[in-house]
């Protein structure tokens, strides 16, 4: 049966079970209805939606802008750390994409880890820190480099500091792609030791960069029309 049979058959039994008094088939047409608000099963209009947003977003910066920042980053980090066998961290997921297009700059040998710490969680605003996944090579004595893709409030950023610090790091330093020009900084003044760019107060995605969860894959920094 096509799917708007299925569901035109299931309001009709909705309204007959009503009628009728059918708790069971209630709780069944309700979690039908509510697989709808679910953007995996409404495939189709999901991809439509996420199409229209990035025709119509307004590219802040370009790849070939995005490429000259992260050369620059990689000659500023070559000279701090290039004698110093740091232990890099990538934050996921977000900088997943940074960290790769990065590390393939430093031509100096380093250690590469992951770690993963969330508050936006699909989201455009960001909430309580998650730590999903906590780093597991030891720290202590290491030149710890943290490179995320943006530093927004900073919330994510400071707490990830604070953690390396606490396990005992000989040095910490902070690699961003993006640092996103406002003074809600979790900590006044925070910066990262190396950053390639700075971007308006605008929500953005792209380059590791989520929006709701996708298009981390555009390349380049983007914002949604309006946003
Ligand atoms: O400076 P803040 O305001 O704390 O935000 C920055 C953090 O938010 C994003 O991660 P997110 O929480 O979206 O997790 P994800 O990368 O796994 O999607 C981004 O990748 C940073 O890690
Ligand atoms: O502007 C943003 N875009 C994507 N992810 C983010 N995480 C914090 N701020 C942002």
């Amino acid at each position: 049966m096509c799917f708007a049979r299925h569901l035109t058959w299931l309001r009709l039994r909705q309204v007959f079970c009503f009628r009728h008094g059918s708790a069971v088939s209630h709780l069944h047409l309700n979690k039908t209805l509510a697989m709808q608000d679910d953007p995996i099963f409404d495939s189709h209009r999901h991809v439509q939606d996420m199409n229209a947003l990035m025709a119509q977003a307004d590219c802040l910066v370009t790849q070939e802008e995005v490429d000259a920042a992260l050369d620059a980053m990689a000659t500023r980090m070559t000279e701090v750390l290039g004698d110093k066998l740091p232990l890099c961290f990538c934050v996921m997921n977000g900088g997943l994409i940074t960290t790769g297009h990065l590390l393939t700059r430093l031509g100096f040998p380093l250690e590469i880890d992951y770690l993963h710490a969330t508050r936006y969680r699909g989201k455009t605003s960001g909430g309580e820190l998650f730590w999903r996944v906590s780093p597991e090579r030891p720290m202590k004595g290491r030149h710890v480099v943290v490179i995320d893709d943006i530093l927004d409030e900073g919330a994510t950023l400071a707490a990830i500091l604070e953690y390396c610090r606490e396990a005992g790091a000989a040095s910490v330093s902070s690699a961003v792609l993006v640092d996103k020009k406002h003074d809600r900084k979790a900590v006044p003044g925070l910066k990262a030791d190396f950053c390639g760019l700075e971007v308006e107060d605008r929500y953005v995605f792209g380059f590791g960069m989520d929006y709701k969860g996708y298009w981390r894959n555009a390349p380049g920094i983007f914002a949604p029309k309006g946003l």
